[in-house]
């Protein structure tokens, strides 16, 4: 069974008969121009919304209303860190509340180890952004759903980015990731391109 299988999805006006099945350990890119509905695609796949026809299976399940953090994880758009908690207090929050504290090596790798301590409100917008990455990937989960994580970093910080991809690949997770940046298209096994809410 595909980890995650979409058949026949159409969302508002937005998307419009897309299908689609996604295996583990890979990379898989959402590719297209803005207003193409791939933010829309990743908030069904992660279960954020149901879709209005057609159904999303996550290990066979629909996602929606709640999937568990290891099941499918998501860095959203506008990342929704909690402000006061620390950097590395904001990447252990879903952990924490499964009772796990040991900072995970993605701190490192990401280039966080320096402001772990600081509150994420008083860190930059690309820490930010890889603070929200790390706390995708701290449960090594079964689907990651990344949108455009790289919009705020720098060529250095990109690549730290796609180590970061690699590394959660090698773990078994399926990284989909919503972007137009080539450098992450350029490492995809995957690449589904969208146009105008279809795949094209
Ligand atoms: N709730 C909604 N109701 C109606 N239209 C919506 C809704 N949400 C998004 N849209 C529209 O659907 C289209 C696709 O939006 P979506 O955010 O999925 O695109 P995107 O490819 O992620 O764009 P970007 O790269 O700019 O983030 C856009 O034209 C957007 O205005």
């Amino acid at each position: 069974m595909p980890l995650v299988e979409v058949h026949n999805v159409s969302h508002t006006f937005v998307l419009h008969e897309i299908s689609l099945t996604l295996e583990a350990a890979t990379v898989a890119v959402l590719a297209g121009r803005s207003g193409s509905g791939k933010t829309t695609l990743c908030h069904l796949i992660a279960g954020v919304m149901a879709p209005t026809s057609g159904s999303v299976l996550v290990r066979g399940r629909p996602p929606f209303p709640a999937p568990a953090w290891e099941t499918v994880s998501l860095l959203p758009q506008r990342l929704a860190l909690e402000p006061s908690l620390t950097v590395t207090e904001n990447v252990l929050l879903p952990a924490a509340l499964r009772g796990l504290s040991e900072p995970p090596e993605s701190l490192d790798r990401l280039g966080l180890t320096a402001i772990a301590h600081r509150p994420a409100q008083d860190t930059s917008l690309g820490e930010q952004q890889r603070t929200a990455l790390a706390r995708a990937l701290v449960l090594s989960p079964a689907v990651a759903v990344l949108d455009e994580p790289t919009a705020h970093q720098d060529d250095d910080h990109v690549a730290l980015v796609l180590d970061a991809l690699r590394a959660a690949v090698g773990t078994g997770t399926l990284v989909i990731v919503a972007t137009h940046d080539q450098r992450v298209i350029d490492v995809a096994d995957t690449v589904i391109r969208l146009h105008s809410g279809r795949i094209s």
